[in-house]
């Protein structure tokens, strides 16, 4: 059986400031780097053998702190991305006119084809999560892989493996350096394929970040 596990990446400025990322990046805060070695302290016993990041600076630093306690290298995968949030990328959430909360909320009310003017759509980071895990599969036998990503592209993904659409991960709080494991197993009993083991632990954190989205 296939051990993936998924962590988001530590705080950043933008995430306690409640401005949007998406595909735009911000540096960890000093909390968010705390968060990455603790990460790093709870997985460093579990025998990961791959660290993959989303090529974003955010998920690069995080993976770099993880991927030097467990003693292996980074691999980038760009589909591990946060949603491109277009035209809203780097605003912040509280200057947002009615019209552009609007385009925000469709993501996460029921609309998987919506999108932010010169975004992306739910569905479509759907696919490209998927077909990143799925990569997995195609790793040596006896791997465990570690992959860091983003928010939104984690809840998205661990969502439609219990299948739920695309746009409800936001029933989902993965905070900053959640850990989250899904396995691929054949089961007589479970259902074959991915499962969910755990989603947004962060029992490890002495420092938990507030949800940017929930004040
Ligand atoms: O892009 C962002 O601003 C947030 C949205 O949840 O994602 P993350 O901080 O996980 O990259």
């Amino acid at each position: 059986m296939l051990q993936v596990y998924l962590v988001r990446h530590g705080e950043t400025q933008w995430n306690a400031q409640r401005r949007i990322q998406g595909q735009s990046d911000s540096a960890l805060t000093e909390k968010g780097e705390r968060q990455a070695e603790q990460v790093a302290e709870r997985v460093k016993t579990l025998g990961i053998t791959h660290v993959i990041a989303s090529d974003l600076g955010r998920t690069r630093r995080t993976a770099e702190i993880i991927a030097t306690a467990c003693g292996v290298d980074v691999t980038l995968d760009a589909r591990l991305r946060e949603l491109d949030m277009g035209v809203l990328e780097r605003r912040n959430l509280d200057t947002l006119n009615e019209e552009e909360e609007g385009w925000r909320r469709q993501l996460v009310n029921g609309t998987a084809d919506g999108r932010i003017p010169d975004g992306e759509s739910m569905l479509e980071m759907s696919e490209r999560m998927h077909s990143a895990l799925n990569a997995c599969l195609d790793l040596p036998e006896g791997s465990r892989p570690l992959l860091v990503s983003h928010g939104m592209a984690l809840g998205c993904l661990v969502s439609t493996i219990l299948g739920l659409p695309a746009w409800a991960e936001r029933r989902l709080r993965l905070r900053n350096c959640s850990i989250s494991r899904v396995d691929h197993q054949q089961s007589p009993w479970l259902a074959s394929g991915w499962v969910v083991e755990t989603a947004g632990d962060i029992s490890h954190l002495d420092a938990p970040a507030l949800d940017e989205l929930q004040r």
